[in-house]
């Protein structure tokens, strides 16, 4: 494994490392040591000139193969550090970090695309920088950073606008694709919160059943006899399964989990995988109950943030983990988090506590159903008429008479109006 220490700068207050920590781990280093800084951001060298040599002293220490940056380091401030560790050592900031981490597990065409769009954004301002500051000094390559080439700019745009042609028409395809879904009666619920919170677990839960998706092999993580991994990132293409609640089928997506403090480029290009949740009738945000309130509280104001803008559908809050919890605590955090989840539910996806609860909680804030009792003649077309809204919908009644059957049912409204324009084509055999 590869061997790296951890840095972080804070203008202010002390430098928390554990999330960059774990990232490190995910993206599969081996976080040997770590140093922190507070003080404000050197143009030159994002840390102080002292603490970037105390920095490198460590790295030959302790023999590291990286140094993580927890802060966004510019392209020249990457070469300045680089520049003054030992030779070979790489530099690498938490962006770059996660795009490594988003390429290892990217194993979806649509997965693959987004990385590949995220990692152009990335460097198109660092290409930009290289060709004006080679332009103004005349001089190709300026301090090493590479050959001076203006082409390279104009060339990742047009990459850039080829993979987001590509994206939108896989947009458009799962699009149709929810559409035709719905039209068959399902109702779409869509796992959303951050990552390690238990989004897959709860799928699994939830939806025994096997994936409905083409992906089903690709996604280890949802393995009914995997382990969920403790590690950041473990899903990042999206699998859809189905689930059997009292009345209702639905279908429930699970979707890359949220971390705090991207960058506009890396949220935008995930975008796509975000539609599912948009899109959906529902979304069920999780939420780490194990974690402090004011854990909480951050991750549920990002959530809401990224959620608000473009989610159509009502948001259930789940707590999750609560098997961590102690009763008295737990009632404790969600008085003191009211304020941003006025009616959350609890649950254990790991042990499976209320997780019938959170069966009827998702049926119960579906959009509802519309109720209706038809009369059909019946003709040869009668049963696969009467079985099409078995499939569509929740049939609470079924009397065969002489010759009708009366159906009492309740489904989705366009449904509802397909089975009574199903009905008005049925006519009666005409009697001898
Ligand atoms: N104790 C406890 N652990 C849980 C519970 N639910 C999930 N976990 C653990 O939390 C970790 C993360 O669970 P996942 O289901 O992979 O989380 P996720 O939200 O899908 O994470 P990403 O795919 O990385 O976004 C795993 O180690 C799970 O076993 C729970 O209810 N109780
Ligand atoms: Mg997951």
């Amino acid at each position: 494994m590869m061997r790296a220490i951890v840095a972080k700068r804070v203008d202010a207050g002390t430098a928390d490392i554990s999330e960059i920590s774990e990232l490190a781990v995910a993206g599969g280093y081996e976080a040997v040591d770590s140093l922190t800084q507070t003080r404000e951001e050197d143009s030159a060298y994002v840390f102080g000139e002292g603490k970037i040599a105390e920095l490198a002293a460590l790295v030959a220490d302790r023999q590291a193969d990286a140094l993580i940056i927890d802060n966004e380091v510019g392209p020249y401030q990457m070469y300045n550090i680089g520049q003054a560790m030992p030779d070979g050592v790489e530099v690498i900031d938490r962006f770059t970090l996660i795009l490594e981490i988003f390429g290892q597990r990217a194993q979806t065409r649509k997965a693959q695309l987004q990385v590949e769009l995220a990692e152009l954004r990335y460097e198109l301002p660092r290409a930009a920088a290289k060709t004006s500051l080679a332009k103004r000094d005349e001089r190709p390559g300026f301090m090493g950073l590479g050959e001076y080439d203006e082409s390279r700019e104009k060339d990742i745009k047009a990459q850039i606008s080829n993979i987001k042609a590509e994206l939108d028409s896989i947009a458009q395809k799962e699009q149709d694709r929810r559409e035709r879904r719905r039209e068959s009666g399902f109702d779409l619920v869509a796992l959303a919160g951050y990552t390690n919170a238990g989004k897959s677990t709860l799928l699994r839960q939830l939806a025994a059943e096997l994936s409905v998706d083409e992906n089903v092999d690709k996604h280890p993580d949802l393995d009914s006899i995997a382990e969920s991994k403790d590690m950041l990132f473990t899903t990042l293409g999206t699998t859809t399964r189905r689930a059997t609640l009292d009345r209702r089928e639905i279908l429930l997506t699970d979707t890359v989990g949220f971390i705090s403090n991207l960058p506009h480029w890396l949220v935008e290009s995930f975008q796509s995988t975000l539609e599912s949740v948009y899109r959906a009738d529902l979304v069920l945000l999780v939420v780490d109950a194990s974690e402090s309130v004011q854990e909480i509280r951050e991750k549920l104001v990002t959530s809401h943030d990224t959620l608000y803008e473009r989610n159509e559908a009502p948001i259930v809050t789940v707590f999750n983990k609560i098997d961590q919890v102690e009763q008295a605590e737990l009632a404790d955090k969600l008085s003191a988090l009211s304020g941003l989840t006025p009616n959350p539910i609890t649950v254990s996806g790991l042990t499976g506590e209320h997780i019938e609860e959170l069966k009827h909680r998702i049926e119960a804030e579906l959009p509802a159903w519309e109720r209706e009792r038809l009369l059909l003649p019946l003709t040869d077309e009668t049963m696969s008429v009467v079985s099409w809204i078995h499939d569509h919908g929740y049939v609470s009644e079924e009397n065969y008479e002489n010759d009708h059957v009366s159906v009492s049912f309740e489904a989705r409204p366009p449904i509802v109006e397909k089975a009574r324009a199903k009905a008005a084509e049925l006519h009666p055999v005409e009697p001898n």
